[in-house]
């Protein structure tokens, strides 16, 4: 069962309260009652106490909110299977944060959860029994905690009082006395000093790296393979698994022909260096600038801009060129790159059939395309896999932005490198070729497809080309990495797989992110004969 949404559907604001940091005024912090400098430190509290990690004092009896944001962030990832990135903005939004505090929140949420194997190693050394039989909520406790201790410029007097409060309000006091008594441990060393001692006697690469970098050992392990079979140096693993951990930056896209950057460059936003109409910021409160809100100007991976230009800048021989193709964007929820390609689309008076099989995401696609003159897209909700069959040889231009681990946006979703599973890249391999097969049916001989997923795991990436290109002889590959440097501002983006040592690899293309400061995104141009 598929249906059909006229462009015309699903008009509605979006954009708004995407920001990590969107946090509303607080009287009380205004009134400087409790205001907190840059290091985390609350100030205007009155006498301030010279309290130290061996005299702590009498601790503080209330939860700090920002702390208690972030407290309630790791609860919800760890015991409901929460997104960080979903449940921060309302927490934020709950506590009433000030933009201060809402930086600090996050800071220690998304901090945690990303260190979380770092610290969880650390935590082993320092309590008496396996973590895993610490009740879940003093291990997150515990996380926040290290957290403030080893990588926040938080002093470890107010990192102790404040997590033994924060502890001592929503726990109880029993578990406080064993969070203070195990937090003391963690700040007798800095963190280099942790991790020699961690990684001590270590020789296996991958556990060293696993440790030292906070990422499992089995997606280590890929990383390497797939820098490798993308013609990369495995010794980039480090500078990968650092980028990993960094904050990202906000990326925005100003819809061409529909979307103005002025306001966001007013707003301190910076151009972005690698493709035209893109804007850059550390962050900020996007629910202010009234084109995000109208969804003119969108939050957007610039790697996920640079892919959907260059599959609509790659050159046919389908018959027309531009005017009257049809595209298709065979997964496209929740429209990211339907609303760039809708855009794109429009200026070259194409159109775009925007397929999404989940009904909610359905309509987000809706919603994300409402910015885009109606007569040029259309939404479908069914499933990928059939539109090759009901639809064959249709199409100009197809994207396959396939379901994959994303592996290649860790640093987006903070929590994600622990729930992701080796047997989830198994899993997702057969509806991935089956995507992809189904895209080359729909599309016309001339015309091109895209296989994009943002994971560079060699499994979801090469193999199913591999697969694709092996089981059929009506297809070329196009150059990826040309079309991705023809898209771009610099033109030399140093993308493409030539040095893969895997010979069909070497026409597609893979972003980075700690060369290109994008997501790992994957490309590949496959032309039907
Ligand atoms: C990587 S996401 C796409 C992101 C999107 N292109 C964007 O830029 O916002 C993959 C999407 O594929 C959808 N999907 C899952 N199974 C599918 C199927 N059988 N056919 C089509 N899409 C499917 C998922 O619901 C998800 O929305």
């Amino acid at each position: 069962m598929t249906s059909e949404q006229g462009g015309s559907a699903g008009r509605s604001n979006q954009g708004a309260g995407r920001s990590n940091q969107g946090g509303q005024g607080n009287p009380a912090n205004q009134g400087g009652v409790r205001r907190r400098d840059d290091a985390g430190r609350e100030r205007n509290r009155g006498t301030t106490r010279n309290r130290t990690v061996s005299a702590p004092g009498e601790r503080t009896r209330a939860a700090d909110p920002a702390r208690l944001v972030a407290f309630e962030v790791l609860r919800a990832v760890s015991s409901d299977d929460a997104y960080a990135n979903l449940v921060l903005p309302a927490r934020i939004r709950n506590h009433h944060l000030d933009r201060r505090d809402a930086g600090f929140a996050t800071e220690l949420a998304y901090g945690a959860l990303r260190a979380q194997g770092t610290y969880d190693a650390i935590l082993s050394r320092c309590v008496d029994r396996p973590i895993t039989e610490l009740d879940p909520a003093i291990l997150d406790a515990l996380r926040i905690g290290v957290h403030q201790l080893v990588a926040m410029r938080v002093p470890a007097h107010a990192a102790l009082d404040q997590t033994v409060g924060l502890a001592r309000a929503v726990i109880g006091a029993g578990p406080s006395a064993l969070i203070n008594a195990v937090l003391r441990k963690v700040a007798a060393r800095d963190l280099p000093e942790w991790l020699t001692e961690l990684t001590a006697g270590l020789t296996d690469e991958v556990k060293i790296a696993s440790i030292t970098y906070s990422h499992p050992e089995w997606i280590v392990r890929s990383l390497r393979q797939a820098l490798v079979a993308h013609g990369r140096d495995v010794a980039e693993i480090t500078a990968l698994l650092e980028a990993d951990n960094a904050a990202p930056v906000v990326n925005l896209v100003a819809l061409p022909g529909i979307g103005s950057l002025e306001e966001a460059f007013d707003a301190g936003f910076t151009p972005g260096p690698l493709v035209i109409d893109s804007a850059l910021s550390s962050g900020g409160d996007l629910g202010r600038l009234s084109t995000v809100r109208e969804g003119t100007v969108r939050v957007q991976d610039v790697g996920s801009q640079l892919v959907a230009r260059a599959l609509a800048g790659t050159e046919l021989k389908s018959g027309r060129d531009g005017v009257e193709e049809r595209w298709l964007d065979m997964c496209a929820g929740p429209g990211g790159k339907a609303a760039l390609l809708a855009a794109l689309a429009a200026e070259k008076g194409a159109w775009i059939l925007a397929n999404e099989p989940t009904p909610h995401r359905a309509k987000l696609v809706a919603q994300a395309l409402a910015a885009v003159p109606e007569d040029t897209w259309t939404v479908r909700t069914g499933d990928g896999r059939d539109i090759g069959r009901d639809h064959p040889a249709s199409f100009d231009r197809i994207l396959v932005d396939a379901p994959c681990t994303g592996l290649g946006a860790l640093r987006r979703r903070p929590e994600s490198r622990w729930r992701r599973q080796l047997s989830d890249v198994v899993e997702l391999g057969p509806l991935q070729r089956e995507l992809l097969n189904s895209a080359l049916d729909a599309v016309k001989p001339g015309g091109v497809v895209a296989y994009v997923t943002c994971s560079p795991h060699v499994a979801e990436t090469i193999a199913v080309v591999d697969d694709a290109l092996r089981r059929r002889d009506d297809l070329e590959l196009l150059d990826a990495g040309a079309a991705l440097d023809a898209a771009s501002l610099t033109g030399d983006l140093g993308a493409g797989n030539k040095n893969s040592p895997v010979d069909t690899n070497r026409m597609t293309a893979q972003l980075w992110p700690h060369l290109h400061q994008t997501d790992a995104m994957f490309l590949a141009l496959i032309r039907k004969l």
